[in-house]
């Protein structure tokens, strides 16, 4: 396959969702795999342990390196990408899902409970290329959700995954400003009229507006997104 995903979770049925439709249709055409691994898999004790208290304290529990090792030694080989999922990690955005849509193999560990112990990552990234990644400031539960998220993100990226290919070429980011409203039939809705100048044929003013609309929206939605020139910047 043009790309390879290994996902591992203590959760491995979360994954799920990543076979359905489109993901389905590239792997069934062959142009990515997705494996997902359980972690438990790697466990030792009889009772599968996969965490262990925190040293230092505080509350909650601590994801084990003694099976979190083995493991991704056994799953990410040298020459893939390791995303951890974390949200203490470096801000995921379009230009990474970019990225990481270049890539033949990528290894998602997805951690659970207050995470992996930090010696998982110091040492996997003495062997391979390592990322701790965040895809917003929220707290999940795991890093499932957000693996699902990245690996959507960067799968409709690549050539064939997507039903027309130039459906990627209008993202919403690719402007830098955020996408306006979009419309279709019918021309009015529950008293809502389409805006004109969207059935007006007129090209530039289409365009024109279309741009007064997202940079209209952009300032009121995300300031930290305007271009340094234009009115809006947050101070
Ligand atoms: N940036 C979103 C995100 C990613 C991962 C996690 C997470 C929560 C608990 C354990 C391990 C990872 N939470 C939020």
């Amino acid at each position: 396959p043009t790309l390879r995903i290994d996902v591992v979770s203590i959760f491995p049925e979360y994954l799920t969702p990543l076979r359905a439709a489109l993901l389905g249709r590239a792997i069934d055409r062959g142009i990515i795999s997705v494996d997902v691994h359980d972690l438990r898999d790697w466990t030792h004790d009889v009772h599968r342990g996969v965490d262990d208290s925190p040293y230092g304290g505080g509350p909650g529990m601590v994801m084990k390196p003694e099976v979190w090792g083995p493991c991704l030694d056994d799953v990410c080989p040298d020459d893939a990408l390791l995303v951890v999922p974390t949200p203490a990690g470096v801000p995921f955005t379009q230009s990474m899902a970019e990225d990481l849509s270049r890539e033949r193999h990528l290894v998602f560990a997805c951690g659970r409970y207050e995470g992996i112990d930090q010696r998982v990552v110091d040492d996997a990234a003495t062997r391979t290329r390592v990322l701790e990644v965040s895809i917003g400031d929220f707290v999940l539960i795991g890093g499932e959700v957000a693996t699902i998220a990245m690996v959507e993100a960067t799968v409709r990226l690549i050539d064939g995954v997507l039903g027309n290919a130039a459906s990627h070429q209008q993202d919403s980011f690719s402007d830098g400003l955020l996408e306006g409203p979009s419309y279709t039939r019918p021309e009015v809705w529950r008293g809502l009229a389409v805006p004109a100048v969207l059935r007006s044929g007129d090209h530039a003013k289409i365009e024109k507006w279309r741009h007064e609309e997202s940079l209209q929206r952009t300032r009121s939605r995300r300031p930290d997104l305007l271009p340094a020139d234009e009115p809006g910047q947050p101070d």
